[in-house]
């Protein structure tokens, strides 16, 4: 099994969280809380994303990474592959994103005398808080709604890319930099703009049952948010989460192209 794309994945998905982490932050406040946290856990999950995409196709295609430039694989094929890899690093992703979700929305200041204590002190300390008070499934609450985010935002990712790509890079050549960066950067927004709802309603699900359990699953929340606020509720944060997917996913999917070349 290539190993090389799960490394290549881990290196260039940090390279773009650290662009990206202000974006993600803003929303709330803080601007690079809980920066180390996501840093980390970007080894897990990116290297499974770019990992387990590769492997999959070449498990469809019979093609390795450098051979698939002279031998384009079917845009169903890389659908497929790329809903494999969104669906697996979903559940990798799922506690992390937990922890991140959790501690971006405590908004009290951080501890200090005379001031309430937050509730979670730090990244370790909310796994473990999350751990004893809703039990160790709890710190999957909403992971099945991010697995439906991105088993088919990832496929629409590495469409757009590969898509992309071979539109303007003349056939059987690497894409040029210019073109790896545009297309990343479109491929991010593409997949970002699909998954934005599902994204509104994850973190809800996240969030809830930690004063007391607000909704019985994700139809219900999707069916209560609407109610209460409209369809629009299903486009919060679009802006803000394109702003931050060009520039993310131009450097990782740079960086990525770039540390496979490098080791081919
Ligand atoms: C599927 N979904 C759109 C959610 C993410 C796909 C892009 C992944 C990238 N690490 C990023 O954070 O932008």
């Amino acid at each position: 099994m290539p190993v090389e794309e799960f490394v290549a994945g881990w290196i260039s998905g940090a390279v773009g969280l650290v662009l990206g982490h202000p974006f993600d932050t803003v929303k709330l406040l803080g601007f690079f809380k809980g920066m180390s946290f996501p840093i980390a856990s970007i080894a897990v999950v990116n290297s499974v994303l770019f990992g387990v995409y590769s492997n999959t196709l070449l498990l469809l295609t019979a093609t390795s990474h450098q051979e698939r430039r002279l031998q384009t694989p079917s845009y169903m094929h890389i659908f497929l592959a790329g809903c494999t890899g969104g669906f697996l690093q979903a559940y990798c992703l799922a506690p992390f994103d937990l922890i991140k979700v959790r501690l971006q929305n405590q908004t009290e200041p951080r501890a200090q005398l005379g001031s309430p204590r937050p509730r979670y002190l730090g990244p370790m300390h909310c796994a473990a808080s999350i751990f004893r008070e809703e039990g160790p499934r709890g710190l999957f609450r909403g992971a099945w709604t991010l697995t439906l985010r991105d088993t088919p935002t990832v496929g629409i990712y590495f469409i757009t890319y590969e898509g992309l790509c071979h539109q303007y890079t003349p056939e059987g050549q690497n894409p040029s930099s210019a073109t790896v960066l545009v297309a990343g950067g479109f491929a991010g927004i593409a997949s970002w703009v699909a998954a934005t709802p599902l994204d509104v309603i994850k973190s809800r699900m996240q969030m809830d049952g930690l004063r007391r359990k607000v909704y019985r699953g994700v139809l219900d929340c999707m069916v209560s948010s609407v109610r209460q606020e409209g369809l629009g509720v299903f486009f919060r944060g679009l802006t803000i989460n394109s702003a931050r997917a060009f520039p993310v996913n131009a450097v990782t999917f740079l960086s990525y192209e770039y540390l496979l070349r490098w080791w081919g």
